[in-house]
C-alpha cells in the first residue's frame, strides 16, 4: 500500500474543507440580497453611527433574533463592522464601505446587480447549463423560459426593469473608470451614438464630464420608451442590426459580450456605416480576456463569461485575438487597445 506523504494528506484535508465553499456559495448571494431587500445599509446610512441590535431591529421591524444571526454572518463576511461589549444587548453595527455599495438607493449602489443575478428568473438558466453543454447549442436562458432574454424582456416589464436598473449601476462606474483613466477617447467629439445604451446611464454620466458631446441613446423602442429624460441626450429607439443613427462615434458598451462572432460582425458594419468614413471612429468597451495573466478582474471576467453562457445564445467574453477577428471582419481598417484598471478595456476600430 502506497504510504501517502505529508502533504498529500494535508492538500485532501484542505480539498474536505473547499468542497463546502462550493456546496454553500449561493448563501452570500442569498444572504447579501436579504440585507438589500430589508434595506439594512440604507437605515444605517440615515442613523449615521454605530446601531445597537433593538435598535436595528425596531428601524427594520425585524425579529430580533433572526436579525442578530444575520448580522452576525454579515459580519463574519466582513459585510459590515459589528463592536461588541459585553451582552447581546451592546453589540453594535456599523455602515462599510461593501454595506454602502449595497445600499438600495445610494448614489454608487450596485444593489441592481445583486437583485438581477439573484432574481429566479436569472438563476433558472444556471439549471440547464450542463444540458446546454451536452446538447452543444441550445441557450441555457431559452430552455428555462421558452424565448431569448430580449423577447422576455420586452414581454416582461418588471423583468427589463430589473435589466435596466443592474446595467445603470455598472454602466454609470464603467463610463467613470474610462473618463478617468482614458478621457483622451472623448476628445474632439461632436456627438456619439450609444448603441444598446440601456437608459442613457452611460450617456448621462460622459456628458456630465465632456458636456460639449452631443449624445444619442440608441436602443429597443420598450427601453428608451421608460428612459429618464436628459438635457444633452436624444433617445432614439430601434434594432441595432438594421440601421444604427448617426454620430462623430458609436460607442458600444457590455452590448457586442452578448452576441455571437457573426451578429457582432453585423452589429459592427451597421456601427461602421453611422460615422463618418474619414474621422469617425466606434469605440467598444468590453471586457478583454487575459487567459494567463494575474490580474484582479480575471476573476469577474471569466465569471461574465459564464453569465453569457447561461444568459445568451452565442455571447461570450473574448481574448484580444478574439476581438481582432470581429473587427476585422466588420471591415475596419485598423484598431487601437488601451486596458485600464478595470474589467473593461476600451478597443478604438477605425473604418
Ligand atoms: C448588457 S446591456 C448593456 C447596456 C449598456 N450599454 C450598459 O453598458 O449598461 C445590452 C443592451 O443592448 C440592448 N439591445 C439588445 N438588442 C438590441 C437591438 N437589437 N438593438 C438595440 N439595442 C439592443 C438591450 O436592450 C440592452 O439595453
Ligand atoms: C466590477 O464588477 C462587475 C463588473 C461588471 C459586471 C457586469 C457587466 C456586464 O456587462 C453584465 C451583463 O452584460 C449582464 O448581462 C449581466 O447579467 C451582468 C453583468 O455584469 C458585474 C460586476
Amino acid at each position: 500500500m502506497k504510504v501517502k506523504s505529508i502533504k498529500e494528506v494535508d492538500n485532501e484535508m484542505q480539498a474536505q474543507v473547499d468542497i463546502w465553499d462550493y456546496a454553500f456559495a449561493f448563501i452570500p448571494m442569498a444572504l447579501v440580497k436579504c440585507a438589500i431587500e430589508l434595506q439594512i445599509a440604507d437605515v444605517l446610512e440615515i442613523h449615521g453611527g454605530g446601531m445597537t441590535l433593538p435598535e436595528l431591529s425596531s428601524a427594520l421591524g425585524c425579529s430580533p433574533s433572526i436579525l442578530h444571526r444575520i448580522m452576525r454572518y454579515l459580519n463574519h463576511r466582513g459585510i459590515f463592522k459589528q463592536t461588541q461589549t459585553g451582552q447581546e444587548s451592546s453589540i453594535c453595527y456599523s455602515q462599510t464601505p461593501l454595506l454602502r455599495i449595497l445600499m438600495k438607493n445610494g448614489e454608487n449602489s450596485m444593489s441592481a446587480l445583486v437583485l438581477l443575478e439573484s432574481s429566479p428568473v436569472m438563476l433558472a438558466p444556471w439549471h440547464k447549463l450542463s444540458s446546454r453543454a451536452l446538447a452543444n447549442g441550445a441557450s441555457a436562458f431559452e430552455a428555462a423560459h421558452g424565448e431569448d432574454i430580449w423577447e422576455y424582456a420586452s414581454a416582461n416589464p418588471a423583468h427589463s426593469k430589473l435589466i435596466n436598473d443592474a446595467m445603470a449601476c455598472r454602466a454609470r462606474v464603467d463610463m467613470s473608470e474610462i473618463i478617468n483613466h482614458y478621457p483622451e477617447a472623448f476628445m474632439g467629439i461632436g456627438s456619439l451614438v450609444d448603441v444598446g445604451g440601456g437608459d442613457g446611464t452611460t450617456l448621462r454620466t460622459l456628458v456630465k464630464a465632456c458636456p460639449w458631446i452631443r449624445g444619442i441613446n440608441f436602443d429597443l423602442p420598450h427601453v428608451v420608451c421608460v428612459a429618464p429624460h436628459c438635457d444633452g441626450i436624444e433617445h432614439v429607439g430601434g434594432d441595432m442590426f438594421e440601421i444604427v443613427p448617426k454620430a462623430d462615434v458609436a460607442f458600444l458598451q457590455s452590448v457586442l459580450h452578448d452576441w455571437g462572432d457573426g451578429e457582432c460582425i453585423d452589429i459592427l458594419r451597421k456601427c461602421r456605416d453611422a460615422i463618418p468614413k474619414d474621422t469617425g471612429k466606434v469605440i467598444i468597451a468590453e471586457a478583454v480576456i487575459r487567459e494567463g495573466e494575474d490580474d484582479k478582474y480575471n476573476d469577474i471576467r471569466l465569471g461574465l463569461d459564464m453569465i453569457m453562457l447561461a444568459h445568451t445564445e452565442k455571447g461570450k467574453e473574448r481574448t484580444i485575438e478574439e476581438w481582432e477577428y470581429v473587427v476585422n471582419a466588420a471591415g475596419f481598417t485598423r484598431y487601437t487597445v488601451k486596458h485600464i484598471d478595470a474589467t473593461i478595456s476600451v478597443i478604438e476600430a477605425y473604418p
